[in-house]
């Protein structure tokens, strides 16, 4: 078939399809090749290769083969040519389309707003595993986001990752997609955060294309929706997220969602759907740690060097950032590339004036300010003992483990030094204070309720 014959089975198909649908899925499409009764179309990317074979298929098989009746079967393929802006080179999506009744094509197409927004959200390609750190806070979160990114046989699904903000709950999900679209892109691969969810089902309400929301959805491989609790509290998001998901575990298809906190703790969710997310694997992105803040940092410096060739940085300045910044690694990356530009512009070496001097602000609000005491109130409250035991000269048991756990909370979340803590539980020694945190330390690893204790109080006294 010659381009002039593509041209002109495009030019029928828009009659058939109307401007908008034409728009959005018919117009990118290229002639790759035809060889052996087969046209091979190139599509923007894998997504809008299932999404026209199954809804166009025919109709395009129709128009192709009414100019070159050789053509018995059209093969879809990602190709660069379908979209100058596509950044992935052409490779097979491996979509098939025999001729069989297209229900959708035979529909009198309306132009809609929805054809287009049904397209996946843009993944980040700068967010890989390769640039993702780990360390212990994030450790299992990233082995099982691994695991998932292998693309084989379903094993827990959902896969819930939940944590706090700027934790690389986001960072891990397109890490995801993007090793699954290099790996495996016969695979439809569809990320979107929960409002972009309900905002598309609401726009299909809207038109009245609702089961092509629905057949939509049902059709993919892999779905991953972030930041689920934006659906709390939306009923009929809630009820749709509800059966795209059970449709999709049904035919054991992978689905990652991620949320703000355990789907346990989401208490503007339906019943159904959080037990359903609690049916996986669920885990937790902690805060992150001194190490894992360096190590995100020294990663930073490495991936923007060639950026600015000239930067010269002093000693220990990535050591003071990831002391003094929060646990978000979002505003880690902020300061980061602001302290680069600020550096670059006055033509000075990064040194510890010059990082004080243009992170004044940043670093006034991640100042830490939890106290000491704060936390004693709230062990105390938790294990629901009196302060003055928990401070106090007694050493059963049910004293002495709350106090152990206070002290270690001091000592991660405060800035105070081992004598000084010791000062604030009754003027105890500082020995005490590291024997006190060694002996956490190992309950941790050991006993699962001090863990989660732990976590609990972490958590409500940084909220
Ligand atoms: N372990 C990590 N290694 C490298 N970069 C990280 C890591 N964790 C987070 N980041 C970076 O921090 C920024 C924020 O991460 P991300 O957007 O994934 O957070 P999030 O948990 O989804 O936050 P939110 O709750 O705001 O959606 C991103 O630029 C991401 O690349």
């Amino acid at each position: 078939m010659t381009k002039d014959q593509w041209g002109a089975v495009k030019q029928n198909l828009l009659a058939n399809v109307g401007q908008h649908n034409y728009k959005s899925w018919i117009e990118p499409l290229v002639l790759d090749r035809t060889e052996d009764g087969v046209a091979v179309i190139g599509a923007p990317n894998s997504y809008a290769g299932t999404y026209v074979s199954r809804n166009f298929g025919d109709l395009i098989l129709g128009e192709v083969s009414s100019v070159n009746q050789q053509i018995r079967r059209l093969e879809f393929i990602v190709s660069q040519a379908a979209n100058v802006n596509a950044a992935e080179p052409a490779r097979p999506a491996q979509v098939e389309v025999e001729p069989a009744p297209a229900p959708e094509a035979a529909k009198p197409a309306k132009p809609s707003a929805l054809d287009a927004m049904l397209q996946p959200a843009p993944l980040d390609p700068r967010f890989t595993f390769d640039s993702f750190v780990v360390g212990k806070p994030n450790e299992l979160a990233h082995a099982a986001a691994r695991r998932v990114a292998e693309g084989g046989p379903v094993t827990f699904n959902p896969l819930f990752l939940y944590g706090g903000v700027g934790l690389g709950k986001t960072h891990l999900m397109h890490a995801i997609a993007n090793e699954l679209q290099k790996n495996r892109p016969e695979l439809t691969v569809v990320y979107l955060s929960a409002e972009q969810f309900m905002y598309r089902f609401v726009q299909a309400i809207r038109e009245r294309r609702t089961m092509d929301f629905k057949s939509l959805f049902r059709t993919v491989d892999v779905l991953m929706v972030d930041d689920v609790q934006f659906i709390a509290g939306k009923d009929s998001t809630q009820e749709e997220f509800f059966h795209t998901f059970n449709a999709l575990v049904d035919q054991n298809k992978q689905i990652i969602i991620s949320g703000d906190r355990a789907p346990g703790e989401m208490t503007d969710m339906e019943e159904r759907i959080r037990s359903r997310m609690q049916c996986g694997l669920i885990v937790d992105l902690h805060p992150t740690d001194y190490e894992l803040r360096l190590g995100i940092l020294q990663s930073k410096v490495d991936a923007q060097r060639s950026q600015y060739p000239d930067l010269k940085m002093a000693d220990g300045v990535l050591e003071f950032l990831a002391h003094r910044i929060s646990t978000n690694v979002r505003v880690l990356e902020g300061a980061l590339t602001r302290l680069f530009a600020f550096s670059s512009l006055v033509g000075r070496e990064i040194t510890l004036d010059l990082t004080q001097e243009c992170l004044a602000d940043i670093l006034r609000a991640s100042e830490r300010k939890i106290t000491v005491e704060e936390i004693q109130r709230k062990v105390a409250e938790h294990y629901n003992i009196r302060m003055s035991d928990l401070i106090g000269p007694k050493r059963v048991r049910t004293y002495a483990r709350p106090r152990q756990v206070a002290m270690y909370l001091a000592k991660q979340l405060t800035s105070r030094s081992l004598p000084e803590i010791g000062r604030r539980f009754g003027g105890r020694d500082h020995t005490t204070v590291i024997h006190g945190v060694r002996r956490v330390e190992e309950l941790k690893q050991q006993d699962g309720q001090i863990a989660e204790d732990i976590e609990l109080l972490r958590r409500a006294l940084e909220a």
